[in-house]
């Protein structure tokens, strides 16, 4: 495409692009959205190398005023963002970018791979460790991500490491996610380290001589009953007499509830009433939601498989629209129209803004740019589908959520640490009411189209059914 827009000499032709999604993944009442981090980092280095435009010429296609073209490539467009963190819903712009047809059309693919990937693995994350207690991380058990084994690939567990993170983990075992992005690491033993000793309690005995203060015993790979937790507050009891407490066991098969109420039962009358007891195999939400149904005396969880892959729920579909079309100086909105309503397009340049009533999101509304956000007048929002919903909202604030993060290629937005996106990813949960934030069949909340935005759906719709038949 970038050919044919240098050949046709529509290069410099500016236009809008909005990502979005259009189903909340897992069915799931909302999504955390993450990976921008990683998309503005993208376009500021985005260039052809000579390997690369060599290699561009080898397939005899492109003619070398376009392989001129690239070697100057710099993106030089302009991006509004939602930032990380933030809880986002259906149909609303994630990102808005503004540049020339050239640049932004390169880019497509790279930045849903991002923001799709990350924005998926945060909301899973979020699943998860809701599951174990609570939806706020203060309430929650602690989870780490266990991933890189089963993840994709190396990126997929990297990056899946760092949106698990925002999600809510308190930590992963992947330490080059840990060294990256200062995230915390932890970890404890594999099968393997107890198997290469001659008993499992010269095995423990090694491990906690190495970590004194912050072992976890696999307990699992013989007996967990008749051996694991019978050695570990043996070594437990050494360990005190060398002035440090056993911080935890681990269990990875078997029956988890039925085996983690006995090994408490052991721990607590051997007086080990603060060693912690951490399950993994194969976990995900419903097996941990089963587990806190069962009782089962479990402190932590190690989650791999299912949230570095997001089972289940396998990609958010995030899309890249064209939204509106330079035309002497102004942006004429463009629309994608389809037999799906949900796959109509929404035109021209956008905002969104969010109604808080008191410290609860109550509804957000996807706006054109040039109109006013309302000042505290009430405001009748109306589905856009089922015109006939309305909801009139007052008392309210106001919060415009997407903000300037690239201008004309430069960067002007400071890029979150990750700990602090974690941190607002907790704060804007705390904003949804329990309805949307409960697992299944959650409460679908409110994205509308402000009025003029939505006579202009509806005028580009009639307009270019008429236009795409001729
Ligand atoms: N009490 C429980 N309630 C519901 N699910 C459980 C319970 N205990 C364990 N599970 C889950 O059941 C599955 C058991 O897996 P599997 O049949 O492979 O047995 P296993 O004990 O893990 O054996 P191994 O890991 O040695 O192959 C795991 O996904 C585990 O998380
Ligand atoms: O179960 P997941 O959620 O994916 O978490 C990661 C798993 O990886 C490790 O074992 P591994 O899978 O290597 O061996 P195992 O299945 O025999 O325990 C670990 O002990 C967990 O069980
Ligand atoms: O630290 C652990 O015990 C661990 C980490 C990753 C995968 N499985 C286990």
């Amino acid at each position: 495409m970038m050919y044919g827009f240098y050949k046709s000499g529509r290069m410099e032709q500016r236009v809008v692009f909005d990502i979005f999604y259009r189903m909340n993944p897992c069915d799931n009442g909302y999504v955390i959205c993450a990976g921008l981090e990683q998309a503005v980092v993208y376009l500021r280095n985005l260039r052809f190398y000579p390997e690369e435009i060599a290699y561009l010429r080898s397939l005899g296609i492109f003619d070398e005023g376009f392989l001129k073209e690239l070697e100057m490539f710099r993106f030089t467009g302009t991006v509004y963002a939602i930032p990380e963190g933030t809880v986002v819903f259906p149909q609303e712009p994630l990102l808005r970018l503004e540049g020339r047809i050239f640049e932004l059309q390169l880019v497509e693919s790279a930045l849903l791979c991002f923001i799709n990937h990350q924005s998926l693995i945060a909301t899973k994350a979020a699943r998860i460790v809701q599951a174990t207690r609570g939806v706020l991380v203060e309430d929650a058990h602690p989870t780490s991500e266990f991933g890189l084994r089963r993840a994709q690939n190396g990126d997929a567990a990297v990056f899946g490491a760092r949106a698990a993170y925002i999600g809510g983990c308190t930590s992963t075992s992947n330490v080059v996610a840990g060294y990256n992005f200062s995230i915390p690491v932890s970890g404890t033993q594999a099968h393997s380290w107890i198997q290469s000793f001659d008993s499992e309690l010269e095995a423990f005995r090694a491990y906690v001589d190495a970590f004194p203060n912050r072992a976890v015993l696999l307990v699992d790979t013989y007996d967990v009953l008749r051996s694991g937790v019978p050695n570990a507050i043996r070594v437990g009891r050494e360990l005190r007499e060398k002035g440090f407490d056993l911080l935890g066991v681990r269990i990875d098969s078997g029956d988890l509830a039925y085996l983690s109420k006995a090994a408490r039962k052991l721990l607590d009358e051997a007086g080990f009433q603060q060693t912690q007891i951490i399950a993994s195999d194969d976990l995900d939400e419903d097996t941990i939601r089963d587990l806190m149904v069962q009782g089962a005396k479990i402190d932590g969880f190690g989650v791999g498989t299912a949230l570095i892959t997001a089972k289940g729920c396998p990609a958010l579909g995030g899309v890249y629209k064209l939204a509106a079309e330079e035309k002497d100086g102004r942006f004429i909105p463009r629309i994608k129209v389809s037999e799906n309503p949900l796959k109509v397009t929404n035109p021209g340049k956008k905002k969104v803004i969010r109604f808080y009533v008191g410290n609860k999101a109550s509804a957000d509304l996807i706006m054109l740019d040039e109109e006013a956000i309302p000042q505290g007048e009430p405001v009748t929002l109306f589905d856009p589908v089922h015109t006939y919903k309305r909801k009139t909202i007052y008392q309210y604030t106001v919060r415009e959520l997407l903000i300037p993060v690239i201008v004309d290629g430069d960067i002007v937005y400071e890029l979150p640490a990750v700990e602090e996106i974690r941190s607002f990813a907790q704060q804007e949960l705390a904003t949804l009411s329990s309805e949307t934030l409960r697992p299944k069949n959650p409460h679908t909340y409110h994205v509308d189209l402000s009025l003029p935005l939505w006579e202009l759906k509806r005028e580009l719709m009639a307009r270019m059914r008429t236009a795409g038949a001729n």
